[in-house]
């Protein structure tokens, strides 16, 4: 695809040796051991394996939403081990976050929702950024709801508005964190392809964690973990061989 790219590019997301553990003395747990992960420009890699195996863990740490422990781990060009508050608050501004529940504020419009992402850009009008938040909207399909406020979506209308405003804020990462486990099947599907074909569009790339077969072969790689290690990938149940 765009291996030539993806050769001269640096990787967005470059873990070596990670290791992770809760508690401190006689509590003190580990969750993730040994951890090597490369994300490649573009591309969208979904994170799998059983409860308790350390997915949420590692998302929060490539998110900067923790601080490091032990080993590697470079995201966007920032290397987060011993890097301070305010290096994590900025690289936290360059990436898309995408949760279980959609975590958009119950007293604001879609619109608005979308556009707090963009809040941050001083480059950027009130009224341009309301201009690209109905954009963003319009590209979930959404282009109508703009004023509606999140109690008066349906939970995949939610959820497409969160993917919108993952997006509006020209992230070079999207992290996102079982986006279809409050949904059915279908508005499941529906949301994550089309959060794949905007990031895909854009060349952002994505790390998503899913218990969810359904969405396996939206991925251009899946990585299982389980017990706080990258285990080799098994064949899911259900998605046919490639
Ligand atoms: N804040 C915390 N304090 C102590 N232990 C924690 C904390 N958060 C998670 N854990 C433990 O760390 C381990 C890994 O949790 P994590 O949430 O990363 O796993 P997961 O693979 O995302 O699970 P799930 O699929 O159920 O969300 C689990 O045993 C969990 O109980």
């Amino acid at each position: 695809m765009d291996g030539h790219a993806s050769a001269v590019r640096p990787a967005p997301v470059e873990i070596r040796g990670l290791g992770y553990a809760y508690g401190e003395g006689e509590l003190r747990r580990p969750v993730l051991r040994d951890i090597d992960l490369t994300i490649r420009p573009g591309e969208i890699v979904l994170l799998t394996g059983p409860s308790g195996s350390g997915k949420t863990t590692l998302l929060t740490l490539i998110g900067a939403l923790r601080a490091m422990q032990e080993g590697s781990c470079r995201v966007l060009g920032q290397e987060l081990m011993g890097a301070s508050e305010a290096q994590r608050v900025q690289l936290r501004r360059q990436i898309g976050f995408i949760f279980q529940q959609h975590n958009l504020l119950g007293f604001l419009t879609a619109q608005q929702n979308v556009a707090m992402a963009i809040e941050l850009d001083p480059r950027t009008t009130e009224a341009g950024r309301l201009e690209r938040a109905t954009a963003m909207l319009a590209a979930v399909g959404l282009g109508d709801r703009g004023a509606s406020l999140p109690s008066e979506l349906s939970g995949g209308q939610r959820q497409r508005v969160a993917v919108a405003r993952a997006l509006a804020g020209e992230p070079g990462l999207i992290l996102a964190d079982e986006p279809t486990a409050a949904l059915d099947r279908q508005s499941g599907g529906e949301v994550v392809r089309l959060l794949r074909e905007l990031a895909k569009r854009r060349g952002v790339p994505i790390l998503l964690v899913t218990h969810d077969p359904r969405i396996l072969d939206l991925a251009d790689r899946i990585v299982s973990m389980e017990d706080g290690r990258i285990v080799p990938t098994k064949q899911a149940e259900g998605v046919p061989a490639a």
